[in-house]
Order: structure tokens, then C-alpha cells, then sequence
């Protein structure tokens, strides 16, 4: 018997009805898109209007059911240069009007087809607009998306999406971060040796670094202050993670560590709010977080804005309007969201130390922040500007 053509799986799945359920009862109802069955995570949207398959693949989105609010999706298919990690990552994708023949000269095949193979459950048809202005007014929360040709009542639904664990409180950078270390070799001469904690990294992080002559160390997640120093680093990197950073002790001991020893040090997304925590402050969970490619921040040492991509949902709690004394010296918010205020990245003055709170790997993304590997760069040359001041 041959297997039924790609477009007839998905005329298919079409007819399958859907329905998603907050956790406080409210439903929306479409078709099957993806994977047919259920699955539960925290219901969060991304803004973004490309780059649908580097969200797919972004560790940081472990747990989440991601909400597209740009109407079509799939309309440039899948191939195989984009993907941010080995696998897509994302509990659940919700879209408004999917493509139903994708056109691009690199795609390979249906983004619909892709999730269904990779176990993806999601849900198509469904009015996003009114979701995400729900999510905005109630806050990022649970949800779950059940597809199938007999679907139970929705007050059994509910029920199962209230026992789904919650993302705060929830520990997981170690469920998505490389188990071995590896090695990402510096594009033509090599330049510095850079210690890269994994605490779910996209793969253009490395690829930037490695552009500028760094040889990159990717090493798991619960690398010890041994296992860093043990690769001989000329500078330390944390990377972005799924999860909720008041979990990450073992990080936070780990950058005090780095942070004693003055070794040039960068951070980016779950990294910034593990600088943060390592220099005393506090981590918070946004009301329904910053996710997309279109968000304005502003580099408060030089004054400039730059259009950035962001993807968290929890943000460091510290003063924007002063200098920090922190045990490591001085310490103050480098950027800020123009949208919202919140800390969009820290600079330590007396330690040559920084982080952002977004995605200057912009993947996807505009590369406006690009400028950041370079002042990572400067650190690690020793650059008496970058040292004190990084750039002011
Ligand atoms: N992309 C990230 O590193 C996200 C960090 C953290 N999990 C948050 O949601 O805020």
C-alpha cells in the first residue's frame, strides 16, 4: 500500500477539529495543525512577522505553546540551514491562517509537515488577535491544545490543563543543554578561547562568536568554576535557557566564580539574569513577557536605539536611575526597553562584565545589536575603554 501524499495528510488533519483551553476557562475552537493528540504548556505570543523556524527551534521556548501573531505562517515551508537547535522545541504552535503550499527557494517541505513529524501539536483557524489580546490583559498562563475526532467536554479539559506544572519555579535549562562539551573551531585565525555555557544556546550564538576569531567551548549546563578554567578561557559566556532564572543556583555560584577572577564575562537573555542574581538582585516574572523581532531598546551608555529580537519572560529587577554597589563593585543597567522599561541588559564597571536581556545573535532578528560580540571582543583584548566603561 502506498502512504498517502503529503497534501492528503494535511487536508486530513484540516478536517480534524481542535480546541485549545486556558487555565481560567476560556476556549478557543479549530482545526488540528501539526501532530493530531494534546499537549500543555504556557501559552505566550511572539510578535515576530519571519522567522518561525528559528522560534520552533529555540530552547528557550521549551514548555511554551507559542502564539503567532502575524496571521500566516508557513508560507516560506522548512529546510534544513535555519534551525537554531536539533530539535523544535516549542510544547504547542498556534496559528491564525497556515500556508497551504509553501513557496521558497530553500524550503523542503510543509511546515505543517515538519511538526507533525517531530510530535508537534498544534492548532490552526483560531483567532489570534483575540487570544493574544486576551493573554495581554490576563498575563501569560496555562493552556492546553486537544485535537482528535472525539473530543471530551471542556470542563474535563480544564482540569487537566490546571494540573500541567506551572513555568515559574520550573527548572530546566538541563532538559535542553548539550550532556558533552563541543567544540565550535573560530572562523580563519583563531583569536581567543571563550568558555560557553549551555544553558540552552541557539546555534548563531556560537557562529557570531566564532566569525570574530573565537573558538567557542560549548560545555553542559552544570559545568563547575573547574570545568570552565579547565579550557584555559580568555572569556566566559552564559546563554540564553527556557525556564525561571530563581532556579539557577548552580549557575549564579558558578558566575560568582568567573566574577571573582575578573575574566572578561558576557551574558545574553538567561544569562543577564544570571549576572543579575550573581550581582545581588532580583529576578521577576513579566506579566506576559517580550517575544518577537520588532522590540526597541535603548543602549543607555551610548544613547542609541536599536530595533532587537527578544524572546523572555521573567526580567532582572534592578534601579534604573543609579550606580549599583554590588560585591563585585560597581554595577548599573546598560539598556532598557523602550516599550516598557524593563532592564534590557547590565554592565559591570570595576569587572569586566555585561549581559542583555535580548538577542544580538538575531536569529531571527534584526542585527542591530551585533555591536555586543565586538565589545565582548574588546573585553577579552583588554581594551582599557571596553574595561571601564564598555563603551560609554
Ligand atoms: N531566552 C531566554 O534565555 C529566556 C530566559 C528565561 N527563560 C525567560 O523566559 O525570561
Amino acid at each position: 500500500m502506498t502512504a498517502p501524499a503529503p497534501t492528503t495528510l494535511r487536508l486530513r488533519r484540516e478536517r480534524v477539529p481542535a480546541v485549545l483551553v486556558l487555565e481560567d476557562g476560556r476556549s478557543f475552537h479549530g482545526q488540528a495543525y501539526g501532530a493530531v493528540g494534546e499537549t500543555f504548556g504556557e501559552a505566550v505570543f511572539n510578535t515576530g512577522m519571519s522567522g518561525y523556524q528559528e522560534t520552533l527551534t529555540d530552547p528557550s521556548y521549551h514548555r511554551q505553546v507559542v502564539v503567532m501573531t502575524a496571521p500566516q505562517i508557513g508560507n516560506t515551508g522548512w529546510n534544513d540551514e535555519d534551525d537554531e537547535s536539533r530539535r523544535i522545541w516549542v510544547a504547542g504552535f498556534v496559528v491564525r491562517d497556515p500556508a497551504r503550499v509553501p513557496s521558497n527557494w530553500r524550503s523542503l517541505r510543509p511546515l505543517d509537515e515538519e511538526l507533525a513529524t517531530q510530535g508537534v501539536v498544534g492548532i490552526s483557524g483560531i483567532d489570534t488577535r483575540a487570544l493574544t489580546r486576551h493573554l495581554r490583559e490576563r498575563g501569560a498562563m496555562r493552556v492546553g491544545i486537544f485535537s482528535g475526532p472525539a473530543l471530551a467536554d471542556e470542563q474535563a479539559l480544564l482540569s487537566r490543563v490546571l494540573q500541567a506544572p506551572e513555568m515559574k519555579g520550573a527548572d530546566l535549562c538541563a532538559e535542553v543543554a548539550t550532556t558533552e562539551p563541543y567544540i565550535v573551531p573560530a572562523v580563519g585565525e583563531k583569536r581567543f578561547t571563550v568558555a560557553a555555557v549551555d544553558l540552552g544556546i541557539k546555534a548563531m550564538t556560537p557562529q557570531r562568536m566564532a566569525e570574530r576569531g573565537i573558538e567557542v567551548h560549548v560545555l553542559p549546563a552544570n559545568s563547575t568554576v573547574e570545568d570552565i578554567y579547565a579550557v584555559n578561557p580568555d572569556g566566559v559566556f552564559f546563554s540564553n535557557g527556557p525556564g525561571d532564572p530563581a532556579t539557577a543556583d548552580h549557575q549564579v555560584a558558578v558566575m560568582q566564580g568567573v566574577l571573582e577572577r575578573k575574566t572578561p564575562l558576557f551574558g545574553i537573555c538567561f544569562g543577564n539574569q544570571i549576572l543579575g542574581r550573581a550581582l545581588g538582585f532580583g529576578t521577576y516574572k513579566l506579566k506576559y513577557g517580550h517575544r518577537g523581532i520588532n522590540q526597541p531598546v535603548q543602549d543607555r551608555t551610548t544613547g542609541k536605539v536599536e530595533v532587537t529580537a527578544h524572546n523572555h519572560g521573567f526580567a532582572v529587577n534592578a534601579p534604573l536611575d543609579k550606580v549599583s554597589d554590588t560585591p563585585y563593585g560597581r554595577a548599573q543597567v546598560s539598556h532598557v526597553c523602550l516599550n516598557d522599561d524593563v532592564v534590557e541588559g547590565l554592565q559591570c564597571l570595576d569587572t569586566p562584565a555585561f549581559s542583555v536581556q535580548y538577542h544580538p545573535e538575531a536569529a531571527a532578528g534584526p542585527h542591530d545589536a551585533a555591536y555586543l560580540f565586538d565589545r565582548f571582543v574588546d573585553l577579552m583584548a583588554g581594551a582599557p575603554a571596553a574595561r571601564t566603561t564598555a563603551g560609554s
